[in-house]
């Protein structure tokens, strides 16, 4: 199975706005796209309209319709403009449990993809119950750092994958830099891996990313 590659932006200043689009533009001369997903900030969505052929998804999204609901992300909105899906509970924009339950039903009455993040193990078993499109199970201490979950927490991916089976399907991400990070994280159950730094700091972006696929 290929694996699924959920490359997040976050709100890193090389990639947002125009530099947003930058690197779109550059991702797109990857042929094989159709497991590449690149999770853009808010500001930046309107994009999936310049790149129909990419896969572009938000970072949250919140419970309410179009409304008066000042400062929102609706599904909705996102679904207009193209956008299929998004991450949502990322360690870095926590939501709370009973947000998550409507979110999420929601997403499934809408055909919208939730990228459920959680933290631990007990989080992993509480929300994969709602089968969300994917769970994305990130330690939060390796976030952003040098050493891959799949290096730090390898028993992990395979018990998380284990709670998740049969119910949704696994990422997992923080540190991931490799391609080997990728194939141990697949060889243990994941669907994918989701990836922010090792990406979007490095120097040259695409060629990471190519890299990262190897010859997939
Ligand atoms: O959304 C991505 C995760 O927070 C992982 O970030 P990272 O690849 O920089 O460790």
């Amino acid at each position: 199975m290929e694996p699924e590659i959920f490359i997040n932006f976050k709100h890193y200043n090389n990639a947002v706005g125009t530099n947003s689009e930058k690197l779109l533009a550059d991702f797109k001369s990857i042929k094989n796209q159709d497991s590449l997903y690149y999770c853009v900030a808010e500001t930046d969505l309107y994009l999936q309209k310049s790149f129909p052929e990419l896969h572009i998804y938000g970072q949250h999204v919140d419970s309410n319709g179009y409304g008066a609901f000042t400062g929102s992300v609706s599904m909705e909105s996102l679904l207009d403009l193209g956008v299929k899906g998004s991450l949502l509970n990322h360690s870095e924009k926590r939501v709370d449990s009973s947000i998550i339950e409507s979110i999420v039903k929601k997403s499934k009455e809408l055909g919208f993809k939730i990228i459920l993040c959680v933290e631990n193990l007990d989080e992993a078993e509480k929300y994969s119950k709602l089968e969300p499109a994917y769970i994305a199970y990130e330690p939060p201490e390796l976030i952003g750092g040098d050493i891959s979950v799949s290096t730090a927490r390898p028993e992990i991916i395979g018990q998380a994958a284990e709670i998740c089976k049969g119910r949704t399907k696994l990422l997992v991400g923080a540190g991931v830099k490799t391609k080997e990070d990728v194939d141990t994280s697949m060889a243990l159950g994941a669907a994918g891996v989701l990836i922010a730094s090792g990406i979007i700091k490095n120097a040259k972006p695409i060629n990471r990313l190519v890299s990262l696929m190897g010859n997939r």
